[in-house]
């Protein structure tokens, strides 16, 4: 295992670019720690395959380098890098057995006997195939096969890092969950540094310790699930997380006031003077609708029951904005205002996070 070091890493296809914009994969410096779990999260051809694939080895940065442990392997080929890689589809070997699908990672490596014997059992038990380990891979279901090709990612105890791309996309939406649960609990369990492409927030968030966010060839955040909730670092990750999203109003901020549409909002935190477009950021789960102010002034179009809670969704000034009603909290019928809990409203300026400071 070993942590993974981005050092001003960047990417352009057509090579030679003129400005940050002619980046796949803007200019980045970051250090993913050994023996965590990220996931690399984003909409299609915001880089994520770009930024795998160059720490895979598939692909040569134009620029910066990428350290596994002190080790740099920026040129260094896929064989080289010691790392397992699982895919969108499996990879099995028909004609072999759960067992020897498995224990193939190890035998090439020319591991002992009994070890290979030990981690295929091991791993077997984990991924829910251990009493299926005599069977040919041929006659097993989507599901199974890539539950090997998981397993066969697990078995070697020293790999730098697994890498996986998209791996529950062929999966059944119900085993869905159930596979994600096991990986987790491999990775309690191995403690392999895992990195763990997707664009299914549920999947990154369930999965990961650390969540990268990608956004057109960018990093925006990276962080622990609730710290992508609690404080989104750029209104992307607000919009992009949560279901509904973060409402985005623009705003103006003086002190700590914020004013939209000429109603005032307080906040939290105190600012100074704030360039660009300034912007208040709240999750939909803290705001609620009342009958009277202050707050804003809303028209709410419909109260969606959506099990667990009902979602108030409104407009104001035509633009949408939402607000969660948790079970048992009421939703007036005349509601007319949208209100904020101070303390959650996160203030932006040209869409990064301003950090204020304590009121
Ligand atoms: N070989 C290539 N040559 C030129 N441009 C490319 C190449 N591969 C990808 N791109 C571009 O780079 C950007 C990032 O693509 P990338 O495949 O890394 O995104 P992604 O987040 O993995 O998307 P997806 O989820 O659809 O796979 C896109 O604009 C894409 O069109």
């Amino acid at each position: 295992m070993a942590k993974i070091t981005l050092d001003n890493l960047g990417h352009c296809y057509g090579g030679r670019p003129a400005n940050r914009d002619d980046y796949q994969l803007k200019p980045m410096s970051h250090v993913w720690e050994d023996g965590a779990a990220y996931a690399l999260l984003g909409p299609s051809g915001c880089g994520k395959s770009t930024l795998l694939n160059i720490i895979s080895g598939l692909l040569i940065p134009s620029e910066g380098r990428v350290l596994f442990g002190e080790q740099d392997v920026t040129r260094a080929p896929t064989a080289k890098r010691n790392i397992a890689q699982v895919f969108q589809f499996p990879v099995v070997y028909d004609t072999m057995t759960v067992y020897d699908n498995l224990a193939f990672p190890l035998r090439n490596r020319r591991a002992a006997a009994r070890y290979v014997d030990i981690r295929v059992k091991a791993v077997a038990e984990m991924i829910g195939l251990a009493d299926r380990l005599d069977e040919r891979a041929q006659g097993l279901t989507a599901d199974a096969k890539q539950k090997i090709s998981l397993g066969r990612g697990m078995v070697r105890e020293d790999v730098s890092a697994i890498l996986f791309d998209e791996p529950l996309t062929v999966i059944d939406p119900h085993m869905k969950w159930e596979l994600r649960t096991q990986l987790k609990a491999l990775h309690r369990e191995f403690g392999h540094t895992m990195i763990y492409v997707t664009h299914d927030q549920t999947e990154a968030l369930t999965f990961a310790d650390k969540v990268v966010v990608m956004s057109d060839g960018e990093v925006v955040q990276v962080g622990a699930p609730a710290e992508l909730f609690e404080r989104p670092a750029h209104t992307f990750v607000g919009y992009f997380i949560g279901s509904p999203g973060m409402n985005v109003l623009d705003a103006e901020v003086e002190g700590s006031m914020a004013h939209v549409m000429g109603c005032a909002l307080p906040l939290a935190r105190r600012y100074g003077r704030l360039s660009g477009r300034v912007q208040i950021g709240v999750r939909p789960e803290f705001a609620s609708v009342a009958e009277t102010g202050p707050g804003l002034p809303v028209s709410v179009t419909r109260v969606e029951d959506v099990g667990r809670h009902r979602v108030v969704r409104a407009t104001i000034g035509g633009v949408e904005v939402n607000a969660i009603a948790q079970e048992g909290q009421s939703v007036p019928e005349n509601a007319e205002w949208l209100r904020f809990a101070p303390e959650a409203v996160n203030v932006y300026a040209d869409g990064w996070l301003v950090e204020g400071e304590a009121a």
